[in-house]
């Protein structure tokens, strides 16, 4: 017997940054949206211990050992329940590696409710959220979906109400960024200024809820995205293509390279990927919707 789960992934609709904190952690203002670009992670029962195999066109970027976040989270859920991690996780990757959209954190979420499920742990909605935030501050809410509120480093949700779909073109980048690195160029460009405690804006939580498209792309911001400019230049040309082919909004997902466009509805989002995939400033153009659920076990 297998158990399947989809996990999809993440855009920032708003990301507050606060200053370093002394555990080198960042407090964020984090609105958190899912959209429609899932990995897959299958647990099957092995019999010795854990493996983790990937497949996907981003697969050769994955790493298969205990790092992997899917194989810690399998990991820390077998130590909490005192049982051997004989699993074999398979991932089939459709969300982009390193590309700010929560990839990895979608496998860890993923592999933890498929193992949850597998082995009859039973551990409690509280429980699997406390491993989730112990594997990384983006992992609780590719658990959750939907659209949240991260505070602290991000991890702790207030889950948010969206009143209509939103459309969203996303273009993958040539090469990854790494989010420690995209951090630590946030700090640099911020020395010697006075870094404000982040805080949620009204005007993204009031268009998430009415559901207007319009409205969210006045007021979706990234304060990551100087540093991740700073660190990959070349992203400033894909996003001003996304603008001239009539994205209302284009902006630096989380922590980059992936940029992302949202778009009046599903034909104009179609529309912009035509023009951005003949652009030739990005290597894969990708549509999706949002909000949808978070990790889900498929039948
Ligand atoms: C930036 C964001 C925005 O949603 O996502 P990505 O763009 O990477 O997907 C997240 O904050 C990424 O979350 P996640 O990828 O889970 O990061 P973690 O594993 O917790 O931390 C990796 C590293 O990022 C930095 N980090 C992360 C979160 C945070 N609030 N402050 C930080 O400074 C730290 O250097 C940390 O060591
Ligand atoms: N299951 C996984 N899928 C992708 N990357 C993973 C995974 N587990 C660990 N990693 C590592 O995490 C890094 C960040 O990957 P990812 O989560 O895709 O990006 P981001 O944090 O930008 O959303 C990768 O470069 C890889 O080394």
């Amino acid at each position: 017997m297998s158990v399947r789960v989809r996990v999809p992934a993440k855009v920032n609709v708003q990301l507050a940054v606060g200053a370093a904190r002394p555990d080198g952690f960042h407090d964020l203002a984090n609105v958190f949206l899912a959209v429609s670009l899932y990995d897959e992670i299958t647990a099957t029962p092995a019999a010795d211990g854990l493996r983790v195999t990937c497949e996907g066109p981003d697969a050769g970027q994955v790493p298969l050992d205990r790092t992997n976040l899917a194989a810690r989270a399998a990991l820390a859920l077998a130590d909490r329940y005192g049982r051997a991690p004989d699993v074999h996780l398979h991932i089939a990757k459709d969300i982009p590696v390193a590309g700010g959209m929560a990839g990895g954190s979608a496998d860890g979420a993923g592999a933890l409710l498929a193992c949850d499920a597998l082995w009859g742990t039973g551990a409690s909605r509280e429980e699997l959220l406390d491993i989730c935030a112990e594997l990384g501050s983006d992992v609780p809410f590719s658990l959750v979906g939907g659209a949240a509120l991260g505070t602290g480093r991000g991890e702790r949700l207030t889950e948010l109400e969206v009143g209509g779909d939103f459309h969203w073109v996303f273009a993958l980048a040539a090469r990854g960024l790494s989010t420690p690195a995209v951090f630590r160029e946030f700090d640099r460009l911020g020395e010697g200024l006075e870094i404000p405690e982040p805080a949620a804006d009204q005007a993204v939580l009031d268009a998430l809820a009415k559901g207007d498209a319009a409205a969210l792309a006045v007021a979706v911001s990234n304060d990551l995205q100087p540093a991740a400019l700073s660190l990959f230049p070349e992203l400033s040309d894909t996003l001003a293509a996304g603008r001239a082919a009539g994205a209302l909004a284009a902006l630096v997902s989380g922590s980059g390279p992936t940029t992302a466009f949202l778009a009046t509805d599903a034909g104009s989002a179609s529309d912009i990927a035509g023009v951005l995939r003949a652009s030739g400033t990005c290597r894969d153009v990708r549509t999706a919707a949002g909000a949808v659920p978070g990790a889900t076990v498929l039948e």
